[in-house]
């Protein structure tokens, strides 16, 4: 296995994210992580670009020991400078020089002919070697560069002092071929390309940065840039997480590996995220939300029986606790069961049914059902004695409005198995709704105490509501859930008066039995 350094330019190119600004300190926060990470150098600023980048450089130069840390410079005496004064307190200071080479950079940016170019380029190598012993040298736009001119120009900085030559992808216009060949073209046709090492650095304008981080380690690339979360200038640079994960699980294929704590990954992309404030899609490979989620329920069938039918990385390589089987539409039994499990709940199979009949309506009404959701099914179907017949609500219409009087209309069907039906009006909705339940039942009713709340978060949470009724001299509780308040409500009225039921139809058993 040979070891490809990694250069992490988070604190850098990352930072050149529209919209995002590091202080000194949250700069410095990410420092330590990224030293805890293992990254092989960090890339800590632009110290010319603003005294705080400059502090901040400085800070991170003074602090990390573990780790190279690098400012970047264009090709201009007084950047070399200060970044020297930023940089003179670390433990091995590095200089990061860069001068675009494309046709279109050096004719319209820089306003140089290719000769001015290589001129500079050699000149600041030159000035920043009488301070930095190691400096990389960019060859800003080296995709959209003549091949023939990048030898030449690297040749030359090479012979001037540079130790690591970076060829970027600064457009992420490149492919995966064309890349590993500008590298093979590079390290077969500049002479003295062994005397250093030799960098990527991609961009994802066109969703390659990763592909084509490969592709150049596969020709001659012993080092990857690139950022935490992949976070960047436009589209973003090829995301570190990503790099080396492939590289750890296809290394049956790819002979390369990292000095990075992998299981650190879940923690730096957290910080990274927390402190720029650019989160991460659910779906992001390695680290999103979803990545180790499974909600189908074929899939989740197959990685209960056995994980690797569906998981090409452990969540804790990378630091990540633990799989979730996110249960939803396409859920099936099996994962559904094993949540169950999971609360300690023994259900029967018959019951099991019930719950995931119920679960499966849920579904239907709200995208992610919780574990609080499940736990509230699962409870009422354990709390229910389904032996003794019982009144069930089999509709119920409510009309309120601001000028109206609030009228309930219920369809219940009683314990011999009839089916009733009444209107009422009330002062409000939910005394409407049980004025006109009481009404269909024969029996002497007076709630006492009506509570409702919402179970989790969320404007799809099921509401749960709880009463306290008297019935007959007998006082009885009733709970009851659903989407709707209104159903909420209802359904724990009906559960109270089942369980009075219950109570009469036992006590009635008993009476038997000593008889
Ligand atoms: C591909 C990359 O990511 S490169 C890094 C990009 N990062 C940044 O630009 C972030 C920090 N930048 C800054 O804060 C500012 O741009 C500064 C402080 C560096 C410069 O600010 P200003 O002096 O106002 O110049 P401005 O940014 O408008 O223009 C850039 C100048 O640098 C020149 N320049 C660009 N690259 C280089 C280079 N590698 N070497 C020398 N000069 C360069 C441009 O030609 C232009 O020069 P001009 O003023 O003679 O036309
Ligand atoms: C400074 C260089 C390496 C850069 O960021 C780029 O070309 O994208």
């Amino acid at each position: 296995m040979s070891q490809i350094k990694i250069f992490d330019t988070t604190l850098r190119d990352g930072e050149q994210s529209p919209g995002v600004n590091l202080n000194k300190l949250e700069k410095l926060e990410i420092a330590r992580q990224l030293e805890r990470f293992g990254v092989d150098r960090m890339e800590a600023g632009f110290p010319a670009s603003s005294k705080g980048d400059f502090e901040a450089v400085k800070a991170i130069a003074d602090t990390i020991k573990n780790t190279s840390v690098i400012g970047l410079a264009r090709t201009i005496k007084s950047d070399v400078d200060i970044a020297w004064d930023a940089l003179k307190g670390a433990e091995n200071p590095a200089i990061h020089l860069f001068l675009a080479t494309s046709p279109i950079h050096m004719e319209y940016k820089l306003k140089k002919t290719p000769e001015e170019v290589i001129e500079t380029a050699v000149s600041m190598v030159s000035y920043a070697k009488q301070k930095f012993k190691e400096i990389e040298w960019s060859a800003e736009d080296a995709t959209r560069s003549d091949w023939k001119f990048l030898a030449e120009i690297i040749e030359k900085v090479i012979d001037a002092g540079a130790t690591v030559i970076n060829l970027p992808d600064t457009v992420g216009y490149t492919t995966p071929v064309e890349y590993g060949k500008l590298f093979r073209y590079i390290s077969e046709n500049v002479p003295n390309i062994d005397q250093v090492e030799l960098s990527c650095h991609c961009h994802n304008d066109l969703g390659m940065a990763v592909a084509n981080s490969i592709a150049a380690v596969e020709n001659g690339a012993t080092q990857v840039e690139g950022t935490i979360n992949g976070i960047g200038e436009r589209a973003g640079n090829a995301a570190l997480e990503e790099v080396a994960v492939a590289l750890k699980i296809r290394s049956d294929y790819y002979p390369y590996e990292t000095g990075l704590k992998l299981n650190e990954i879940k923690r730096t992309s957290d910080i990274v995220a927390k402190l720029t404030g650019m989160y991460v899609q659910a779906n992001k490979a390695i680290i999103g939300r979803n990545a180790f989620a499974h909600e189908s329920g074929i899939h989740q069938d197959g990685v209960l029986k056995n994980a690797e039918t569906y998981e090409i990385i452990t969540p804790e390589l990378v630091g990540v606790t633990s799989n979730t089987l996110f249960l939803g539409k396409h859920s099936g039994r099996h994962a559904f069961k094993d949540k169950v499990k999971e609360f300690g709940v023994e259900l029967s199979e018959a019951e099991v049914k019930e719950a995931f009949d119920q679960f499966k309506k849920l579904t239907d009404h709200k995208k992610e059902v919780t574990d609080d959701d499940l736990y509230t099914i699962v409870m009422e179907i354990k709390t229910d004695s389904s032996s003794i017949n019982k009144y069930q609500l089999e509709k119920f219409q409510v009309q309120y409005g601001t000028e109206n009087v609030p009228t309930a209309t219920v369809v219940l069907k009683t314990p011999d198995g009839k089916t009733v039906e009444n209107s009422c009006p009330g002062q409000g909705s939910v005394e409407a709704l049980y004025k006109t339940i009481d009404s269909l039942i024969q029996e002497n009713i007076k709630l006492v105490d009506y509570q409702l709340n919402s179970v989790g978060g969320g404007k799809d949470a099921l509401a749960e509501s709880h009463v306290q009724l008297i019935v007959n001299g007998e006082t009885v509780n009733g709970r009851g859930s659903a989407q709707d308040v209104l159903q909420a409500s209802a359904n724990a009225f009906i559960n109270a008066v089942n369980r009075y039921m219950i109570k009469i139809n036992t006590a009635k058993m008993k009476e038997l039995v000593s008889e």
